[in-house]
């Protein structure tokens, strides 16, 4: 192949507007992302349709991926009994995390509700496919989890697009890496990346159940922005106002 064949010079002419979005369009992304919420209980059981699920996966298909490598595979469980073997497997390992924290931490944890996979109508198993793009790719020569980074940013693009949609998300992940590739006929080299329960939901937390349960708080922003020498980079905020996204409470 010589330079000049490198380049597909109509696509590479291609552009797109890069200029900010109308306000109430721009509003509409950070609503999405301020009220996104993980959901575990509240799942109505009205299908989700066809069509609707074709645009939530094309979003997740639309993320970016190391050297365009599109790691990514979307199993769609529907069927109950599969997914009662997957509630099986996270029973059990849910009991086996509860044992790992101490006292009233363990008994807090045993209260939590911390998946909806016999409640939601479907669930989404989002694999990496570890052999995807062949043995070298681009951007992937020194790291080689950033696949896996990949398909963790098509599970938030799903996840973003199914806010918009009125249908709720929720991420379980209790189960050991190998735990569902049984269950599911993966083959090994195949990397189970989020399990995800999916369904409509008319109510959403304001704020993640996890805080509202009182497992833990959310960090201020400035607490996790630093300066190139690791100190905080408090000049950029006033600590009252913290996270500039807008507060939603409807
Ligand atoms: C990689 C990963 C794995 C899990 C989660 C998330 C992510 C990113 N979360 C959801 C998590 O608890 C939740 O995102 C936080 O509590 C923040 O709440 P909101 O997502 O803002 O509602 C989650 N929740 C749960 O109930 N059971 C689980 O096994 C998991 N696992």
């Amino acid at each position: 192949m010589t330079a000049a064949d490198d380049i597909d010079d109509e696509a590479d002419r291609e552009r797109s507007p890069a200029g900010p979005f109308d306000a109430a369009s721009r509003d509409a992304v950070y609503r999405a992302i301020a009220s996104r919420r993980d959901v575990r209980n509240e799942f109505l059981p009205d299908p989700v349709p066809d069509d609707l699920l074709r645009r939530l996966l094309a979003a997740a298909h639309c993320a970016p991926s190391v050297g365009l490598s599109q790691p990514w595979s979307f199993i769609l469980l529907r069927d109950v009994q599969t997914r009662r073997a997957v509630a099986d497997i996270v029973a059990r390992r849910n009991e086996e995390a509860a044992a790992m924290f101490e006292g009233a931490r363990a008994e807090h944890y045993r209260r939590l509700k911390l998946e909806g996979i016999l409640t939601s109508p479907l669930n989404v198993c989002v694999v990496a496919d570890r052999a995807r793009g062949g043995l070298v790719v681009l951007g992937r020569t020194h790291q080689s989890d950033v696949d896996l980074y990949s398909a963790v940013c098509a599970v938030q693009n799903f996840w973003l697009a199914a806010r918009a949609e009125g249908v709720g998300v929720g991420w379980v992940s209790i189960f050991a890496p190998d735990d569902l590739h049984e269950v599911l006929g993966l083959p090994d080299h195949v990397a189970v990346v989020a399990y995800l329960c999916v369904g409509f939901v008319d109510r959403l937390h304001v704020r993640p159940e996890l805080e509202a349960r009182r497992w833990a708080e959310r960090t201020p922003l400035a607490d996790v922005t630093f300066d190139e020498r690791w100190g905080r980079a408090s000049d950029l905020f006033d600590r009252e106002a913290d996270a500039p996204l807008p507060t939603l409470s409807d």
